[in-house]
């Protein structure tokens, strides 16, 4: 079965199109965890714990476990979150020359029982960065059973700078990449990072490919537009609207967990509004 097809089972099974992202800021983790020998595992786990029944997906943000503890936070994080039946899709936003790639898609493989002989972390998706170009992305689009969110138009203020600029005279950077990735997707395994903060060009990527799952960031914080994220970032019903500082630090101190169980109901309420 496709990443798409699990995922689209999941959103079934949940009634829910949110993707919670796990991005545990050592800076802003509750005190009370200070002591746990992983605290950003043990915060995760009781997000885990509280937000999966709302979960279409967990989206770990590698940037938050680039360290040595991190990277043991975060296979246990995945492990849990398969357990509970949950996708994961890793943001990395990687892609480097084929021979480093290679090595970066390994992320995507088994977990084995030996952490240090650098074995995968057994992520069903993950975000890459087009910019290389297609050969770049090649160990990942070979992976029939994987999903890749290829970086379309991202949410940051400064995703106009480069992505909206007109290219050949007719089109912005951000539609060729669309089109580009809709080409590539020979597997049925590629969506697009869209972010909420730009609804018209959410709009104008689904007029390109109908057909692509969208990832679509900037809900919560960032203040993106929910109803346009929905409205336009789902194909045939599958497709993913993350929030992540607003679901998991909806709370503090001890009932941290209980307020991101609450807020990721709360989004998947809102964004089901606007579902079909
Ligand atoms: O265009 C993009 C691509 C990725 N992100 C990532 O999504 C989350 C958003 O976090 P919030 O706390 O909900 O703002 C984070 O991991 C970003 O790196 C994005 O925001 N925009």
């Amino acid at each position: 079965m496709s990443f798409f097809e699990r995922l689209g089972e999941r959103i079934d099974a949940v009634d829910s199109v949110v993707s919670v992202g796990l991005d545990p800021d050592p800076k802003r983790l509750p005190d009370h965890l200070a002591d746990h020998d992983l605290p950003r595992w043990a915060f995760n786990r009781r997000i885990i714990d509280a937000t999966h029944e709302h979960a279409a997906c967990y989206k770990p943000n590698l940037a938050f476990y680039e360290d040595s503890d991190g990277w043991r936070a975060l296979r246990e994080t995945v492990a849990y979150a398969e357990g509970k039946g949950v996708p994961v899709l890793l943001d990395a936003k990687r892609a480097d020359i084929g021979n480093t790639a290679r090595q970066y898609a390994k992320l995507l493989d088994r977990r084995g029982s030996d952490p240090a002989r650098g074995s995968g972390l057994a992520a069903d998706a993950i975000t890459v960065n087009p910019y290389l170009g297609r050969d770049a992305l090649e160990p990942f689009l070979s992976r029939e059973d994987k999903g890749v969110f290829v970086l379309c138009r991202t949410s940051n203020p400064g995703g106009s700078d480069f992505q909206n600029l007109l290219v050949g005279n007719d089109k912005h950077l951000y539609e060729y990449v669309a089109q580009r990735a809709s080409e590539w997707n020979v597997n049925g395994n590629v969506g697009l990072v869209v972010g909420a903060t730009t609804p018209d060009e959410l709009e104008r990527v689904r007029e390109l490919v109908p057909d692509l799952p969208f990832l679509v960031p900037g809900v919560g914080a960032q203040g993106g537009d929910a109803e346009a994220a929905v409205e336009f970032g789902l194909a045939g019903g599958v497709g993913l609207v993350n929030s992540s500082r607003g679901i998991i630090f909806a709370g503090e101190g001890e009932t941290f967990d209980k307020a991101a169980g609450q807020a990721a109901k709360r989004l998947k309420g809102r964004l089901n509004r606007h579902r079909d």
